[in-house]
């Protein structure tokens, strides 16, 4: 179980928990003397060449396992590690439960010594996805693409020398040239178009067998959203839209780590003719409401080549889930108008 952090000083000043926290994880990443502090007691997801931990619970549900910093430094020395791994670690944030959040790749040690150790399974990120159903998932995608920025940003692109990261992990620094590098994002605008009636969903061939999502694409340089939006669209299945509406977004841990912004879009009801883009989609086709229900209920197949009966859907915490999942409602509140 782990011991919730104290929080110093902040709270009674600021009156809100959540203040308290936003203030105290941005003072982590400059206070090298608090960090520490909060490292002793912090909670660690761990990776190995980023693939995240997991553990089955007993309801058959899959979570990362709650691991205090201090434990996973007396397996790590068992192991054979010294205390320079350790300092790897990443800060992640701080939960409603003021418990600091951190995450560390373990990929140096021997992966199945670790999971014997710690409890639970390694598993790749994209398997991940499919079998974290609990508020974790976020988490873990923030953890790998933290990960994977370090592991490919540790030299300066203009200098060519090494970069240094602080000891939050929320930067690096080539002390060479003084440039500061701070972790990135690529803008993804997605979108559930709707003709009042079917939404449209396509699939990339690179998609798991009978997946279907809502259309997604990488902001151009330059471009506002309603561009990227629009483009897409055009591009992908030949169709202009006519009113957006944003919805939500969420950081996305693939292929890299993007920035997916969510949104609404209407054809009109008399220009519905997909004309799909093959060098982009394998497939897009309109789904009724009734199609889309039953979908939602369908689980995602994790083994390979035992494909779902019918077309499925992304996880409950993509945001095309999200979408379509709100699309429904509209759809069956506007029937009962
Ligand atoms: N969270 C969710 O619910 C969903 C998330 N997504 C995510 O949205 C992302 C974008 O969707 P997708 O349809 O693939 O995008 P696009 O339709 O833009 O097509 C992808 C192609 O765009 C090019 N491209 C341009 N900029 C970038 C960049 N910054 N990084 C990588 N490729 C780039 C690449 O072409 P080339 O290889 O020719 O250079 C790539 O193959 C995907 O990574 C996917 O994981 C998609 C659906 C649902
Ligand atoms: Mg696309």
């Amino acid at each position: 179980m782990l011991r919730p952090l104290k929080i110093p000083h902040l709270s009674a000043r600021c009156g809100s928990n959540f203040v308290s926290r936003m203030r105290y994880v941005n003072r982590l990443k400059v206070d090298d003397e608090a960090l520490a502090a909060a490292l002793e007691n912090g909670h660690m997801l761990l990776f190995h060449r980023l693939s995240p931990l997991l553990q089955r619970t007993p309801q058959g549900s899959f979570r990362p396992p709650t691991l205090i910093t201090t434990d996973v430094q007396s397996i790590l020395e068992k192991l054979g590690s010294d205390r320079t791994l350790m300092k790897k670690s990443i800060l992640l944030g701080c939960s409603e439960q003021n418990q600091v959040q951190f995450c560390l790749d373990v990929g140096e040690l021997h992966q199945a010594a670790v999971e014997e150790e710690c409890g639970g399974k390694f598993i790749s990120l994209k398997k991940a996805f499919f079998l974290l159903t609990g508020p974790e998932a976020p988490l873990v995608a923030k953890g790998r693409a933290l990960l994977r920025w370090h592991q490919t940003n540790s030299f300066c692109s203009a200098t060519g020398e090494p970069t240094q990261r602080n000891p939050a992990g929320s930067q690096r620094v080539c002390n060479s040239s003084g440039i500061v590098y701070y972790p990135t994002m690529s803008p993804v605008v997605i979108v559930l178009v709707s003709d009042g009636k079917r939404c449209l969903l396509g699939r990339q061939s690179s998609f798991p067998q009978g997946m279907y999502s809502a259309l997604a694409g990488f902001c151009d340089m330059g471009e506002t959203v309603e561009e990227t939006l629009s483009r897409e669209v055009a591009e992908e299945v030949g169709l202009e839209v006519l009113n957006v509406s944003y919805s939500s977004s969420q950081h996305w841990p693939f292929p890299h780590s993007s920035f997916m912004m969510g949104f609404h879009a209407s054809v009109s009801p008399t220009y519905t003719q997909v004309s799909v883009d093959h060098t982009e989609l394998e497939d897009a086709r309109w789904f009724s409401l009734e199609e889309i229900t039953s979908a939602l209920q369908v689980k995602a197949p994790l083994s390979r080549g035992k494909p779902a009966a019918g077309f499925w859907l992304p996880p409950k915490h993509a945001i095309a889930n999200h979408l379509i999942t709100e699309w429904t409602h509209r759809q069956r509140a506007q029937s009962t108008i």
